[in-house]
């Protein structure tokens, strides 16, 4: 019997962040591991058209939530969506939803949060801090509270190379950020972030330090623990491998280089590539869940979901794992083969963004104006080279990151706790599950069907072909200008030519004697 699967039942849990990719995943995890759960409350706001119950519908009709359904077919009505908005006041909810979160909520899970990393910061200061600081807020008029997740990032503190489970102040504090965020204009903010951000490299991992740093201020009397994940990938296991439905991360450049418009990536192949399974985040979420519960440490805890210390593997590594998958199972209308590389300078990384991104988008879009069609793919580039220039940050450097209060807290779990919640990432084979992920991409995000994978093929070759071809005209066009303009190369080709000619006639001769 699992004892965290036990201690979930018959609970009313608040999710924020459920329709995001990890809260989706939690929330599956927590209806098919406790199906008598009472009530799991989501805050969500309207979006993209869509009402609050369509977007429930859509989640619960997911490929995701399949295995959801065997074993908790009323899985509708123990999901109660509740209009609220973060970055409003008391979250736009209205007083009777209210109420009944603060009458019935047992555990909250705080995983909303903005994971841009070019948002603005007054933006995201009211979602990454004052969001936070106000359900802390309404945490402490939940008479019937056990515990309060929140989940953070392990790069809050990136600025660091050794990480510890603490929390490292701020050198401004977040009150004063919420405060002056409130009559500061956008242009004074705008001065002032890169001073605020101070070594940190975007306003997404600044405003997650800063709401740290809150959770421990606003503590009072609450239960709670600090979750520290990595760079979170496609699920490993469960419910099945390589499930994964945005483009964060490295998601986004796998579906580049897969495409073949990522060629070249700035990066250093033997860094730490900290990546960390949805699924392991999930079950680390859920042990400490019931862990701050039941044992209620004396202070906060701080986990660290990471993967490097336990299980390193480099971006090298990955990448060319990346690329060999799609070797085999290739992405359907590729723009290019895939075919990638790592860079290490500045120089190389401008002469291939130019030569390998930049210009065959030009020639494309040329083709496609030809053609009469609207032009695009250089818009696409400068999008996927302006991402690529965020993410450099990540990709060139190591962090350490100790994991003892994760490791203490898989020690307190039973042998069944530890199968039915692994988050033991010394398990997992980073070639199997790479696989697996980037065939997780093709079949989920990118929903390409694997029945496509011979015309795929076939269209592969036929970009080889094209890419011949265009080589040798290329060559020839040069060489003949070449020819017209210099004397040398006139020798150098009459030279090439009379040689060959010798050639085959000296064959043509010693056949003939054979005979
Ligand atoms: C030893 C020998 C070596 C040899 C090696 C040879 C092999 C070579 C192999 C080459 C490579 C092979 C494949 C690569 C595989 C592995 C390498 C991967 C490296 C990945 C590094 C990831 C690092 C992440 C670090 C994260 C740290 C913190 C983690 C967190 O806590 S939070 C989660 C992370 N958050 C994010 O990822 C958000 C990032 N996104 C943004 O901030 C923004 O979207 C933006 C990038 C700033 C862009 O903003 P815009 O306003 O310009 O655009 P918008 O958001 O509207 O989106 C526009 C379109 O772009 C798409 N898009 C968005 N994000 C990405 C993305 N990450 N990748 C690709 N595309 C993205 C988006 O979908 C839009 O598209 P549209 O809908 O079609 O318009
Ligand atoms: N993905 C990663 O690599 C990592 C993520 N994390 C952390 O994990 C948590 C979850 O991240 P992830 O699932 O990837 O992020 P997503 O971007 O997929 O999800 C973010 C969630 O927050 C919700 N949200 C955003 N703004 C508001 C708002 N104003 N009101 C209500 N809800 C809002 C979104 O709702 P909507 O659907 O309406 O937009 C969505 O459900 C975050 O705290 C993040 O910092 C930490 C480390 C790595």
């Amino acid at each position: 019997m699992s004892m965290i699967a036990d201690f979930y039942g018959g609970k009313s849990i608040l999710i924020t962040g459920a329709t995001g990719f990890l809260g989706k995943v939690l929330m599956e995890k927590l209806f098919r591991t406790s199906p008598d759960l009472r009530v799991i409350y989501i805050l969500v706001r309207p979006k993209a058209g869509q009402t609050l119950q369509q977007r429930v519908f859509q989640i619960l009709n997911s490929k995701l939530f399949e295995k959801v359904k065997e074993v908790c077919p009323n899985v509708h009505e123990k999901i109660r969506a509740i209009s609220a908005d973060l970055n409003q006041n008391d979250f736009a909810i209205s007083m009777q939803d209210m109420q009944e979160l603060l009458s019935y909520t047992d555990i909250i899970f705080h995983c909303a949060a903005t994971v841009r990393f070019d948002d603005h910061l007054r933006h995201a200061v009211q979602l990454n801090v004052t969001a936070t600081q106000q359900l802390l807020l309404m945490a402490s008029q939940m008479p019937n509270l056990k515990a309060f997740i929140h989940i953070s990032t392990a790069f809050s503190n990136c600025n660091l190379k050794h990480i510890d489970e603490v929390i490292y102040p701020c050198p401004v504090e977040p009150k004063k950020i919420i405060d002056s965020m409130e009559w500061l204009d956008d242009a004074i903010i705008d001065e002032i972030t890169p001073k605020l951000i101070g070594d940190r490299p975007n306003t997404y991992t600044y405003t997650k330090a800063l709401g740290e740093m809150v959770v421990q201020q606003e503590s009072g009397k609450l239960n709670l623990a600090i979750i520290r994940p990595s760079i979170v990938g496609a699920t490993w296991q469960e419910p099945f491998p390589g499930w994964v439905d945005n483009v964060n991360g490295p998601t986004g450049l796998i579906v580049a280089a897969g495409k073949g418009f990522l060629r070249s990536i700035r990066a250093t192949p033997m860094a730490v590539a900290d990546l960390i399974p949805a699924d392991i985040v999930v079950n680390l979420t859920l042990a400490v869940g019931w862990y701050t519960a039941v044992h209620r440490p004396k202070s906060t805890l701080i986990y660290h979901c990471t993967s490097g210390n336990l299980n390193p593997c480099n971006w090298g590594k990955m990448g060319i794992q990346v690329l060999a998958t799609f070797e085999k199972i290739p992405l359907e209308r590729a723009f290019r083969r895939p075919k990638a590389d790592f860079t290490t300078s500045n120089v190389t990384t401008q002469y291939w963004n130019a030569v390998s991104h930049r210009a065959p988008a030009i020639i494309y879009d040329f083709y496609l104006r030809l053609t009469g069609r609207k032009p695009r793919m250089t818009k696409l580039m400068n999008r996927l080279l302006r991402t690529l220039s965020m993410l450099e940050y990540f990709i060139n450097r190591s962090w350490e990151w100790s994991t003892y209060n994760t490791e203490m807290l898989m020690s307190k779990l039973s042998p069944e706790d530890q199968r039915v919640f692994n988050f033991d990432v010394r398990q997992l084979n980073w070639l199997e599950y790479i696989e697996n992920y980037v065939l997780g991409v093709k079949k989920y995000l990118l929903k390409e069907d694997m029945a496509g994978i011979p015309e795929a093929k076939q269209h592969l070759k036929r970009l080889r072909n094209i890419h011949y071809l265009f080589n040798t005209a290329l060559f020839l066009i040069a060489w003949r200008l070449l020819i017209a303009r210099s004397q040398v190369a006139r020798n150098v080709w009459f030279f090439i030519v009379s040689f060959c000619y010798k050639f085959l006639s000296y064959f043509r001769a010693s056949s003939t004697l054979k005979v």
